[in-house]
């Protein structure tokens, strides 16, 4: 299996060769070349297997022979071993064709931590095997920090620096992310948004010298084997509503289109997706665009679903080149423009992205009355993030079963929740005393040279 990025001009590479490079050369973001597909029964045969089963199955063939069938079982298994529901991705019915899909049942309560363990373990086992050392560098609007973090401390090859926007996480999101002790992890609180985290972050790895110097990798969804971990529980999720037999339909609560783009990846292997409905917060680019066909930069507005408070959506370029038919020159020209403020899609690729992606957008109150409903209703609490998913769901309901991620638990965002329904719930038991540990943050500017500098001087050598 071979890797390319869809600008086209990076070097190709073997699946650990991009897992570990993060972002491309040309400053794109690696895809497989082609997609592998499942035969009906092949997915048939997923039903009544336990999700760290239906993980390899949905992975292998992209994996090439970075590890031995036997090595990757193993690395799976231990990637959730430490998830608290055995059915890992639990499926919940809310009404007669609409289910919620629990993806917050990992030691850092949201879906990161799906690909997060996973990525960790094959990071370790791939540095181990070539004594190399690695600088990981994050950026997080919340949850990719904490389920980073979580995944990588105390790693003996891996220093580990996150950048989160100062004052627009929730405080259980940033306590995960500063209060962990080991001495490899760094939580750095940046002025500005995710925005300008995320951006950082591209300019590092854009920057030869500094990016060679530290052996940068990356495990924001930039990195492959981030979406790739997230495209099984599709296939858990679909087959365990009637797939391949019955196809369905996903709400995926939206913001730097990675997960979203898993679901995508799921129906080009085969699956039976009839909608993948993208839905937003008040930062609705995703929305506007697939509405219009133009994507159009605006600020971001800070929301009580604050990990989805973004703008400029790193996995959208990875969609844009399947729409594009893999056109790494299209896809570079209209990534120049967005440097401008925005890029207008062609006719023929707006076609192919709104055959398979819907959308819809939640207000801030729309998003709190969907919390306090669907507690009276349903007795579910959700959180912010998922409300949004509910919201626009619901707009989007018909006679194909239709599955809204679940993508945070409540407790991380707990005074979003208890304003819109009176009730707050409470971390688990292992994290009951989060807020009592010190924390240790550094505040830093978004300037490039300056984070360059902390980073350099941090490195374990
Ligand atoms: C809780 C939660 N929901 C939804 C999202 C949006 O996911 P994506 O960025 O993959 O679109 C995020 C951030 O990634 C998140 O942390
Ligand atoms: N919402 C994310 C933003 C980063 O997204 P990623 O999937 O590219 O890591 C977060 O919680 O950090």
């Amino acid at each position: 299996m071979r890797y390319i990025s869809t600008r086209g001009t990076a070097p190709v590479l073997s699946f650990e060769q991009a897992m570990l490079t993060g972002l491309a050369r040309d400053g794109g973001l690696y895809l497989p070349e082609d997609i592998p597909t499942l035969t009906q029964a092949q997915i048939a045969a997923m039903a009544g297997k336990s999700y760290e089963e239906v993980a390899f199955d949905v992975m292998r063939p992209f994996i090439g022979d970075t590890f031995t069938d036997a090595q990757f079982r193993d690395l799976i298994a231990r990637a959730y071993a430490g998830f608290g529901h055995a059915a890992r991705a639990p499926l919940v019915q809310v009404d007669s064709n609409h289910y919620l899909l629990e993806l917050f049942h990992g030691p850092t309560l949201a879906f990161k931590d799906f690909a997060m363990q996973l990525i960790g373990q094959m990071f370790q086992a791939a540095l181990s095997r070539s004594g190399d050392r690695v600088t990981i560098v994050g950026a997080t609007s919340g949850d990719t920090g904490s389920a980073a973090i979580e995944a990588f401390r105390g790693l003996k090859a891996v220093d580990v620096f996150i950048l989160y926007p100062h004052g627009r996480v929730s405080e259980v999101q940033r306590r995960q992310m500063t209060t962990p002790v080991e001495a490899n992890v760094h939580a750095l609180a940046v002025t500005g948004d995710f925005d300008d985290c995320q951006a950082l972050v591209k300019d590092m790895f854009n920057d030869f010298a500094f990016r060679d110097d530290v052996r940068l990798a990356g495990v924001n969804s930039i990195n492959w084997g981030r979406v790739l971990a997230q495209v099984v529980y599709y296939f858990t999720a679909a087959v365990s509503l009637g797939a391949p037999h019955r196809p369905v339909s996903f709400t995926v609560p939206t913001g730097n289109f990675g997960d979203i783009f898993a679901g995508f990846i799921a129906k080009q292997m085969g699956l039976p997706i009839a909608d993948l409905v993208v839905a937003t917060n008040r930062n609705d680019i995703l929305h506007r665009t697939l509405q219009t066909g133009a994507y159009t930069k605006e600020g971001v507005t800070p929301t009580i679903s604050p990990s989805m408070d973004i703008q400029v959506s790193s996995n959208f370029e990875r969609a844009l080149f399947y729409a594009y038919g893999q056109d790494g020159a299209a896809v570079a020209s209209q990534m120049e423009d967005l440097k401008s403020g925005g890029f207008k899609i062609s006719q023929g690729a707006y076609d192919m992205l709104t055959a398979t992606f819907k959308s819809g957008r939640a207000s801030e109150q729309e998003t709190s009355a969907t919390i306090a409903a669907y507690l009276a209703q349903h007795g579910e609490l959700l959180c912010p993030h998922t409300a949004v998913g509910a919201h626009v769901a619901q707009a989007h309901l018909g006679s194909i079963p239709m599955v809204t991620l679940a993508t945070a638990h409540p407790a991380k965002f707990p005074d979003a929740v208890k304003a819109a329904s009176g009730i707050s719930a409470p971390l688990p038991a292992r994290m009951a005393d989060l807020y009592d540990r010190p924390e240790r943050v550094t505040p830093v500017a978004a300037d490039l040279a300056a984070l360059q500098a902390v980073i350099k001087e941090r490195i374990i050598t």
